[in-house]
């Protein structure tokens, strides 16, 4: 089967806007999803909707997230870092968007993707591992299900083995051996079957394997450097 390749558009990076305003407008479903994500990234959360999920209210009754309970109205997107467009009604979704690109301001719109200036992946995270599917609003089914396929395959053993090299980089990094880490190192522990170690639980076989091979790198390393 051949697939026409056609150039993407956009960048995909990743953007800290801990305890930045993001600016919601609608309260529904598709809004309380991306709230989810909004509130793991550390943003302070604006709703602007007459009415609210359970989800939201309850977040909004624990005053994890500011409600305005109303239509939406100009005005409302003052000093956001990010705006979502998340209404019922297509029009007051229109007028969001064209609001947010007029102060300069990055935009989700829910129901017409080409309205605004960012799209939302879908996301698979395993501790600090995260993977993001996208198909450039092609098909959001599509990218959910290629995401929940990769799932299975890279289970929580990730995030326990970037804890583990996280440490273990550090230290590498302190007795100079960065290069050593980043080429071939992970990738023998790997070879050697750590991955399966910590899928079967036996983290403790797991750190030893790791501090096994630390030594050794340090033992050749200190053998190359003539020390
Ligand atoms: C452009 C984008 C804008 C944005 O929201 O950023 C967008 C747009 C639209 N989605 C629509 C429908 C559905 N979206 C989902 C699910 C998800 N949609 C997500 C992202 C995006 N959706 C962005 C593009 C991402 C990309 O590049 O692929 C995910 C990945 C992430 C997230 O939303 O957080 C999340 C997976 C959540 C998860 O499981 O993690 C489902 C399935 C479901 O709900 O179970 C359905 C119903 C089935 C269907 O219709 O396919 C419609 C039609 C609406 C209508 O008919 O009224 C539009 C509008 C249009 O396409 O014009
Ligand atoms: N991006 C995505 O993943 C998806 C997008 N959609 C689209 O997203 C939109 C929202 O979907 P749902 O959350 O399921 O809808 P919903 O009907 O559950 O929620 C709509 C929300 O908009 C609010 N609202 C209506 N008029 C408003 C106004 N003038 N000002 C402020 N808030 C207002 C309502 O009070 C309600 O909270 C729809 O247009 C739908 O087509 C739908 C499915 C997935």
């Amino acid at each position: 089967m051949q697939v026409r390749n056609q150039p993407f558009h956009h960048l995909t990076i990743s953007l800290d806007l801990a305890g930045r305003r993001a600016v919601l407008v609608g309260g529904g479903a598709v809004a309380a999803r991306k709230a989810g994500v909004l509130r793991e990234a550390g943003m302070e959360l604006v709703v602007v909707a007459p009415e609210l999920t359970p989800r939201l209210a309850e977040l909004a009754a624990a005053g994890e997230l500011s409600w305005r309970q109303r239509p939406w109205a100009p005005g409302d997107l003052a000093g956001a870092a990010l705006v979502v467009a998340a209404t019922s009604d297509r029009e007051v979704n229109r007028q969001v968007a064209d609001e947010a690109r007029l102060l300069g301001i990055a935009v989700n719109v829910a129901d017409r993707p080409e309205e605004g200036t960012c799209r939302f992946p879908a996301l698979l995270r395993r501790g600090r591992l995260e993977i993001a599917v996208g198909t450039e609003g092609s098909a959001p089914a599509v990218a959910a299900a290629v995401r929940d396929h990769v799932a299975e395959a890279i289970g929580e053993e990730y995030g326990e083995l970037l804890e583990l090299l996280a440490e273990l980089r550090e230290k590498l990094l302190t007795l100079g051996m960065a290069k050593a880490y980043n080429t071939d190192f992970v990738k023998n522990l790997m070879a050697q079957g750590l991955m399966e170690m910590l899928r079967g639980g036996e983290r403790a076989e797991a750190e030893r394997m790791i501090e096994a091979a630390l030594s050794s790198a340090v033992d050749s390393h200190a053998s190359r450097s003539g020390s």
